[in-house]
């Protein structure tokens, strides 16, 4: 049995993945204190929401969705009730195996992952790092667990504040793009649902292209761009408002942050 202590919007992506790819929700349960949250993710994935100390009493592993700063309550909360040879795999951006660890019994297995919101359509990627007591047998579960919602790549966990940066936080980079786009696309009198369904597909293509294509995105940039044309006069206003700079400036105050959340 598994158990998603927090469903929030990560939380209740996982929850539809992991359940998209054939789970039996009466297998999975759920860790939701209100009351109309916890309603409507019964009706909507016949899932049981029950107190986060029974969870951890009944399932064999454990996905901790919650905010880094609940994490500390939520582990007190579920230490008592855990018994030693469960899993727990906490996605929480900033929250060190090494505080885990502290607030659960000594030898808890534990997992950090950062997933993202992808997931929800099977499109998912996870990083892992296993904490001190975590063997190859409890990484390969919380792989088997997170593989069906999207990739999944091992990591030591010094790079997991940069992953947590590029693909944790990741998608919001594109949808920002994308909801420019469009602005600019209804700027230009094209109609919204025209301008949306541009730039959507134009965003799976390119995404397709960037991972199967095993090219360079510079090259892929490349063919784009002909000589004198559309795209080059694009590029040359986009590097001159900086945004190659702006981006790595991002993602470096995403990394910081998450450095932040481990401090507390
Ligand atoms: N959103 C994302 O793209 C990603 C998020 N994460 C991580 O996932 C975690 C959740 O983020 P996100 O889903 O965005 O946040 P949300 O605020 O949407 O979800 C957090 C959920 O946890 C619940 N909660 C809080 N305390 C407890 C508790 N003690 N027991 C059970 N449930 C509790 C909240 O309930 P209530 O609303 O009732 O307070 C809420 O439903 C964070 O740690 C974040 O770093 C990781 C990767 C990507
Ligand atoms: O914004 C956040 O803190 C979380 C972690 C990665 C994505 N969302």
């Amino acid at each position: 049995m598994i158990a998603i202590i927090g469903a929030g919007r990560m939380g209740e992506a996982l929850l539809a993945g992991i359940l998209n790819t054939g789970h039996d929700p009466a297998d999975v349960l759920v860790t939701e204190a209100r009351r109309e949250r916890a309603e409507e993710l019964r009706e909507r994935y016949g899932v049981a929401s029950v107190p986060a100390a029974r969870a951890a009493a009944r399932a064999d592993t454990l996905v901790l969705a919650i905010k880094p700063q609940d994490m500390v309550a939520a582990l007190n909360e579920i230490a008592a009730s855990l018994p030693a040879d469960r899993l727990v795999i906490s996605v929480a951006a900033g929250i060190t195996t090494t505080v885990l660890e502290k607030h659960l019994a000594a030898e808890t297995a534990v997992v950090r992952a950062m997933p993202n919101t992808p997931a929800l359509v099977g499109q998912g990627m996870t990083a892992l790092a296993a904490g001190t007591h975590a063997s190859e047998e409890h990484l390969a579960r919380a792989e088997a667990l997170l593989r069906p919602v999207g990739e999944v790549l091992r990591v030591p966990e010094r790079h997991m504040d940069a992953v947590t940066a590029l693909s944790g936080s990741g998608p919001a980079y594109f949808y920002l793009v994308a909801e420019a786009m469009i602005e600019a696309g209804v700027l230009m009198g094209l109609p919204r649902p025209t301008a949306e369904r541009l730039v959507a597909q134009t965003a799976v293509g390119s995404a397709a292209m960037l991972r199967d294509s095993g090219e360079h995105p510079a090259l892929l940039r490349e063919a784009v761009t002909s000589p004198g044309g559309t795209t080059a006069a694009a590029l040359r206003e986009l590097e001159r408002r900086g945004l190659r700079s702006a981006l790595t400036d991002a993602v470096e105050a995403a990394r910081r942050r998450s450095r932040e959340l481990s401090e507390g």
